[in-house]
């Protein structure tokens, strides 16, 4: 293709939202002329599907469960007015209860006010408030600064607890968990809780909760008269869950202007529920990853985006696009293997890291670029009329040009800036596009089966590490040998490893020895 017919292609296909500034460039990527005729039947199926799923049918057909996160920046198109009304009281509760934070009405237990919060979750219940946090957040002037614990890892734990770099007295927790009984959320829980006590402070009177009604989380909240809990409902899913109380409570109360990303969602809920394909992004987008990855997840979709602020993009999407698509059977229960794989991390950095694959190395991948016109920052001259801005948007240009060059494809968003709307569209964009393409690929986006076995494996590693303590006595042992004992031979490998960690942290006494077979443990 000659620059000529290329910007012809441009033009042809360039799709804007203009309430948004926000546009869409599909002419870097491989689809010919017959594409679009080609895809409009399974296309008119993905917006009938989607119609009915913003009607409140079950489109979440495992669980049984409506799918509202649509209705969560538009509460008058739910399908119940108590739905409606939930919604727009629990906005509204949010942004009082901020407000109380801040003006000190609210205010913590032995301190004139919180000046910081730390959120606790894990999933849907954190890559959305820490990608929101980092991307609006403003040192020195963010009414709370956010911090985060998403994992049971001690040491991470104890390391976001450093990184408050104040008392804890000043600090309020919000415990995000949709259902309420996430081991990694409440293990940050127990240890944030016991930091505030080993402070002489009460958690409670530090505690705030986002959690599903009813929920093991919520009967402690109630029991225990946190400051205050906001509901999670059944009908948003974790990963979609950025504009419910999960992404509000943290916004809100971090100082960042939540109404706008509402309405720059809801925007983009406007643009993207039209079922005119050329103008709809979402729609492009999704006929996109299709087009690119063959409806079979053939290739990789890596994201980045030309602005240190969007950083946790890729991230956040990584669970919206991979929970939502990453799916064995469809939804005929035929074996499927279905998903998309997204990694990125941010340009013009990633360029001098993984970019020389992307351009030489093996093509099994498409880019998601993400263009931001203001450079914000200084506009200080690094050479005579060019800016670091200039730089960064030379080397966006520059890296698309040449990738496409050697038949590596591309689609770029271009936003005005990064601010509250932009980033609630850029979310709504998404969401709308997995909505799109699982339809295109017949499967339920909105369920997670595959993450169930790893939990339960788990539980059954902490089951059977109480047995093996259980048989350690005074006189070395094998693992084999103490598999053998407690009747579980098939799992000599899962107790030796059970063995070495309880050793390594010193809760047992272990004698190493070159192989595994050899070594020995013994209470302690
Ligand atoms: O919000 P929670 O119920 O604690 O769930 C947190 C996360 O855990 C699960 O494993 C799911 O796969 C995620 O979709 C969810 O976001």
């Amino acid at each position: 293709m000659n620059p000529q017919q290329l910007w012809d292609r441009y033009k042809t296909h360039f799709c804007a939202v203009p309430s948004l500034g926000l546009s869409l460039d599909i002419s870097r990527m491989n689809f010919d002329d017959g594409f679009f005729a080609s895809m409009a039947p399974a296309m008119g199926k993905a917006y009938r599907a989607m119609d009915a799923l913003e009607a409140g049918a079950i489109a979440n057909p495992d669980e049984k469960r409506m799918v509202g996160h649509y209705w969560l920046r538009a509460p008058r198109l739910a399908p119940e007015p108590a739905i409606t009304k939930e919604i727009e009281g629990t906005v509204a509760a949010i942004r009082d209860f901020a407000a109380k934070v801040h003006s000190g009405a609210v205010k913590p237990e032995k301190a004139p006010k919180f000046t910081r919060l730390l959120s606790v979750g894990i999933g849907g219940s954190a890559l959305g408030p820490e990608f929101v946090a980092d991307a609006l957040g403003e040192p020195g002037k963010d009414a709370l600064v956010a911090h985060f614990v998403d994992n049971t890892d001690p040491d991470g734990i104890a390391r976001d607890l450093e990184k408050l770099g104040g008392p804890l007295d000043e600090t309020i927790t919000i415990v995000m968990s949709k259902s309420g009984s996430t081991p990694e959320t409440r293990n940050g829980m127990l240890v944030v809780a016991e930091a505030y006590r080993k402070a002489g402070l009460d958690f409670a009177k530090h505690a705030v909760a986002v959690t599903g009604v009813g929920s093991k989380l919520d009967q402690q909240v109630q029991k225990e008269g946190w400051l205050a809990r906001f509901p999670m409902w059944d009908w948003v899913g974790g990963r979609t869950s950025e504009l419910s109380a999960v992404g509000l409570t943290p916004g809100f109360l971090q100082g960042l202007d939540m109404e706008a990303m509402l309405e720059g969602a809801a925007a983009m809920d406007v643009a993207t529920r039209v079922h005119d394909t050329p103008k709809n992004p979402a729609a492009l987008l999704a006929l996109m990853w299709h087009a690119a990855t063959d409806g079979k997840g053939l290739k990789d979709m890596v994201v980045l985006p030309y602005k240190d602020r969007l950083l946790l993009f890729s991230r956040y999407l990584q669970q919206l696009v991979m929970e939502s698509l990453g799916k064995q059977l469809d939804l005929d229960g035929n074996r499927v293997d279905q998903g998309i794989s997204v990694y990125g991390n941010k340009g013009s950095t990633d360029q001098h890291a993984y970019v020389q694959q992307l351009r030489d190395g093996v093509n099994n991948f498409f880019l998601t670029f993400i263009r931001v016109l203001e450079d914000g920052g200084t506009g200080l001259e690094v050479e005579p009329g060019v800016t670091a801005g200039d730089y960064l948007h030379g080397f966006l240009l520059g890296t698309r040009s040449a990738l496409f060059a050697n038949d590596r494809h591309s689609v770029t968003i271009t936003v005005p800036r990064v601010d509250a709307r932009t980033i609630g569209a850029l979310i709504a964009l998404f969401e709308r596009a997995v909505g799109f393409y699982a339809t295109l690929v017949n499967i339920n986006a909105y369920h997670q089966p595959g993450v169930e076995a790893g939990k339960k494996a788990a539980a059954e590693v902490l089951t059977l590490q109480a047995k093996v303590v259980g048989a350690l006595s005074s006189s070395p042992q094998t693992a084999e040998a103490i598999a053998a004992a407690i009747g579980q031979p098939d799992d000599a490998e899962t107790t030796y490893l059970i063995l070495q960690h309880l050793a390594a942290n010193g809760r047992i006494q272990g004698h190493p020895a070159s192989d595994p077979a050899s070594a020995t443990f013994a209470a302690k």
